[in-house]
């Protein structure tokens, strides 16, 4: 067994997609990125490639490489999956935290697992997804962005 963290952020923009967990959620902001900037599969990304001590994202898909220019961060993940199976791997079980003053998110969650289940071929029990505000507090209380906290555990 492995285990592995991740943890990213993303600013607010104007005139972007909020997309989270593949799932586009309507909102006045979306978050800047050179990819779709889904923050929350980012940090699922960077603990599945820290569980099989793979490096993080920005190594695999650098931000100055133009063929990732508004990639979905989703296929991103199919070729992270891609990644760790190589290496004998298989999931056993992800559990990841949004940090976002707003929106409200809890409508979107079981749209955001089943998403993710179905790419990594896992069950949705293998997979959960929590939101929490961070009660006004910091950049993400003051609504400049919004953060994700992953762990994931690999098996051999
Ligand atoms: N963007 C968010 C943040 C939170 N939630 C849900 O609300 C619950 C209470 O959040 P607190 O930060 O006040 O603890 C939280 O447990 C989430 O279920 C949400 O849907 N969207
Ligand atoms: C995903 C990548 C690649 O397009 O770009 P961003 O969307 O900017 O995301 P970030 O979390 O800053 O870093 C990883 C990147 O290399």
């Amino acid at each position: 067994m492995r285990i592995g963290m991740g943890y990213d952020v993303h600013a607010f923009g104007r005139e972007r997609k909020l997309i989270l967990g593949g799932v586009t959620i309507p909102y006045e902001k979306g978050l800047l990125g050179h990819s779709d900037a889904d923050v929350l599969i980012h940090g699922i990304m960077d603990s599945l490639l820290g569980a099989a001590a793979l490096g993080d994202i920005g190594q695999h898909f650098p931000d100055t490489d133009p063929q990732y220019k508004g990639i979905s961060s989703m296929e991103l993940l199919k070729q992270v999956m891609n990644l760790i199976e190589q290496q004998g791997y298989e999931i056993g079980n992800i559990d990841a935290t949004i940090a976002a003053q707003k929106p409200k998110l809890a409508p979107y969650i079981e749209e955001m697992r089943e998403n993710i289940a179905d790419l990594l071929k896992i069950s949705k029990n293998q997979i959960n997804i929590k939101a929490t505000t961070t009660e006004r507090l910091g950049f993400v209380g003051r609504e400049e962005g919004i953060s994700s906290y992953c762990i994931s555990l690999l098996k051999s």
